[in-house]
């Protein structure tokens, strides 16, 4: 399988005004292949959001490499920045937080759908298509974002990424603030979506046992580090690393 996104030795250092420098992320490497789905576990703090930031060009660089598509985006700028946005989308845990409170979910979908030339006459038509895909009733393209509750809102952020046709979806908590079986019925969205548009996933998670069910490899992640990589099934039943068995304990 190729690889559709490959991260080199990523560090990032937070310079904050008067306090110590935070250095979040360091000595990462990995890579994430076509039609994967990469878990990314670790406790709070260790790094797993900046890692999204990082990869989705939302935070700078400080060293490093990320190479998407085969292409070195590490310092893209501009319109070539913004073009990243065509093969990847991030579907994050607010997803209220996402939309614009002033504008209908259908809206915002609506624009990604324009960023991508979809003919205006057709997007009212694609937008309930992708609604729909993510099993809500066309009409919610017409709710705000405080109309709706999580689940359904998290699922409209779905059809705004999957509006734009992605390869890669970074899944940062996406389903973390849904109650249990909202979560599930996200999580089987997200899951049937991957298997039927054979997408690639970075699924962002602290929670081990869900990326047992859903994720192809795991990283373990301690202090901005990798400490441990595998198949999620064998890092669980045997973990090398003593921070590892930690978060397997705790979860059993
Ligand atoms: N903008 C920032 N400025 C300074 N430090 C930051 C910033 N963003 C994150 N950090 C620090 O970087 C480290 C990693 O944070 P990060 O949010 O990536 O962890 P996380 O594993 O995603 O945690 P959680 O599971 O709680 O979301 C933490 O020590 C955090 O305090």
């Amino acid at each position: 399988m190729e690889n559709i996104l490959q991260v080199k030795d990523l560090k990032k250092v937070f310079h904050q005004h008067g306090k110590r420098d935070v250095t979040a992320v360091e000595n990462m490497s990995f890579s994430l292949r076509a039609g994967e789905i990469l878990g990314i576990v670790g406790e709070s703090g260790s790094g797993k959001s900046t890692v999204a930031k990082l990869i989705t060009r939302l935070e700078a660089v400080t060293e490093g490499q990320i190479i998407l598509d085969g292409q070195d985006i590490t310092h893209r700028k501009g319109r070539a920045l913004k073009s990243i946005y065509d093969k990847m989308q991030m579907v994050f845990q607010n997803p209220v937080g996402s939309f614009d409170p002033r504008k209908t979910l259908g809206y915002g979908i609506g624009e990604s759908l324009k960023n991508r030339g979809v003919p205006k006459a057709e997007i009212r038509k694609k937008t309930a298509n992708l609604l729909e895909q993510c099993g809500l009733e066309a009409s919610y393209m017409d709710r705000y974002p405080h109309q709706v509750s999580g689940g359904q809102c998290q699922r409209a952020a779905i059809a705004r990424a999957l509006a734009v046709e992605p390869q890669i979806i970074i899944c940062d908590e996406a389903t973390s603030a849904l109650d249990v079986t909202v979560q599930k019925k996200v999580l089987d969205l997200l899951m049937n979506l991957q298997e039927n548009k054979k997408l690639s996933y970075v699924f962002i998670c602290h929670n081990l046992a869900l990326v047992q069910q859903f994720c192809d490899r795991v990283i373990v992640m301690k202090d901005g580090r990798i400490a441990e990589e595998g198949i999620p099934d064998e890092v669980i039943r045997n973990p090398k690393d003593a921070y590892t068995k930690m978060l397997v304990d705790s979860v059993l």
